[in-house]
């Protein structure tokens, strides 16, 4: 069986072949009972068109559980521009395949909004912007939020401190130790916030270019291997999902995990395996909400205050502190807890 097939539970799915690039764009809706579904647009290269629908239905998915449990007015939804394997991807195809998309994103009349993803920018946003009023994540000067990294980052910070106090008493971080690995948009400036609060850090990414950000911080470069073992307070994944599994899942020392990351279990069961380690895991989706947090603020009715948006990325510390408190009372996964928490925002929408 695939280990990672999507179930079909969505409002609408849009496949449509751009009139412009010849490409095809897919937009799925998974869910709009809490509000207009949200999510990026993701362009990647895909083998076939499977694979290009499976990452839109799951990756929605995800999103819808992700702003329910941040409390956010909004649903989940995704889009992709499929690219193929040979596609050669110049100035003008690419514009022609974001006027495409955005062509798709209008057709759905605002059951969708867009945002910025893997392979998209606040530019191709902009260019988006040309063909639907559905589009988030512009440039600052078109009176968007720009770039939601720093947010993201923010965020996880906050996940770091909810989840050092749930473990040790206390937030600080002074003397504690964290393994951060990807040291990407969000990741070097999550260790640079944990420097700041007197963190010892360990990093690791795949880029080697990256040792110089590491000496910058006075952090620690280690391989990936050690950086995942490493007998630190916290680790924090924040380059790729599946970096935790069922056989990865035994090397971990450190008694916290709280990162970046998209989609960091492997499969739902590495959950119930952290927690028998007594390995304290930040449901990733909780965790890495404060780019979406921030992009949510766009659609205020007052339009984008940035520091409301700061105000409301810090609470991830309070929603992760109540998932742990429930996790706890109930014997189940943080995981389950956060779930159940999406779920129950998902049934007051409905009501
Ligand atoms: N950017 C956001 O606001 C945001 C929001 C939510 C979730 N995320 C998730 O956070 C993660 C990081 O996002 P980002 O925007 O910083 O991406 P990025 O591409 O800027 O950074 C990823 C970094 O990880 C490194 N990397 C890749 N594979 C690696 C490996 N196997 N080992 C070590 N390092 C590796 C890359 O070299 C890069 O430096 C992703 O999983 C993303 O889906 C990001």
């Amino acid at each position: 069986m695939d280990p990672y097939a999507a179930p079909l539970e969505h409002e609408q799915v849009l496949v449509r072949r751009g009139e412009r690039s010849g490409l095809f764009t897919i937009v799925a809706v998974h869910s709009t009972v809490r509000g207009p579904s949200l999510g990026g647009c993701r362009m990647w290269r895909y083998d076939d068109a499977r694979a290009a629908l499976r990452d839109a239905l799951r990756l929605s998915r995800a999103m819808t559980y992700k702003s329910a449990v941040a409390g956010l007015p909004l649903g989940g939804g995704k889009g992709v521009i499929m690219l193929r394997p040979e596609t050669v991807l110049g100035p003008k195809l690419r514009r022609a395949a974001l006027e495409d998309f955005g062509d798709t994103v209008d057709a759905l009349g605002g059951a969708y909004v867009t945002a910025e993803d893997v392979g998209t920018s606040a530019t191709a946003m902009d260019v988006i912007a040309t063909r639907t009023r559905h589009v988030t994540g512009r440039a600052p000067k078109h009176g968007g939020s720009g770039d939601p990294s720093p947010f993201t980052a923010l965020g996880v910070e906050a996940a770091i401190l909810a989840s050092v106090e749930r473990s040790f008493g206390g937030t600080s971080l002074k003397g504690r130790s964290v393994a951060v690995v990807g040291l990407g948009h969000v990741g070097l400036r999550v260790a640079r916030l944990l420097a700041r609060r007197g963190a010892k850090l360990v990093v690791n990414d795949i880029d080697p270019a990256r040792k110089a950000d590491a000496a910058k911080l006075g952090a620690r470069w280690v391989s990936a291997a050690k950086a995942l073992s490493a007998p630190v307070d916290v680790y924090c994944p924040c380059a790729l999902g599946g970096v935790l599994d069922h056989e990865t899942v035994g090397l971990v020392q450190a008694p916290i995990v709280a990162g970046a990351a998209n989609n960091q279990l492997a499969s739902d069961d590495v959950a119930e395996l952290l927690r028998r380690r007594g390995v304290l895991w930040a449901p990733d989706f909780v965790a890495n909400a404060g780019g979406i947090i921030n992009i949510a603020q766009e659609l205020a009715p007052g339009g984008y205050d940035k520091r409301a948006a700061t105000v409301q990325v810090r609470a991830i510390a309070d929603t992760l502190a109540t998932i742990y408190a429930g996790a706890q009372d109930a014997r189940i996964t943080p995981l389950e807890a956060a779930l159940a928490l999406a779920e129950e925002r998902l049934a007051e929408g409905r009501g």
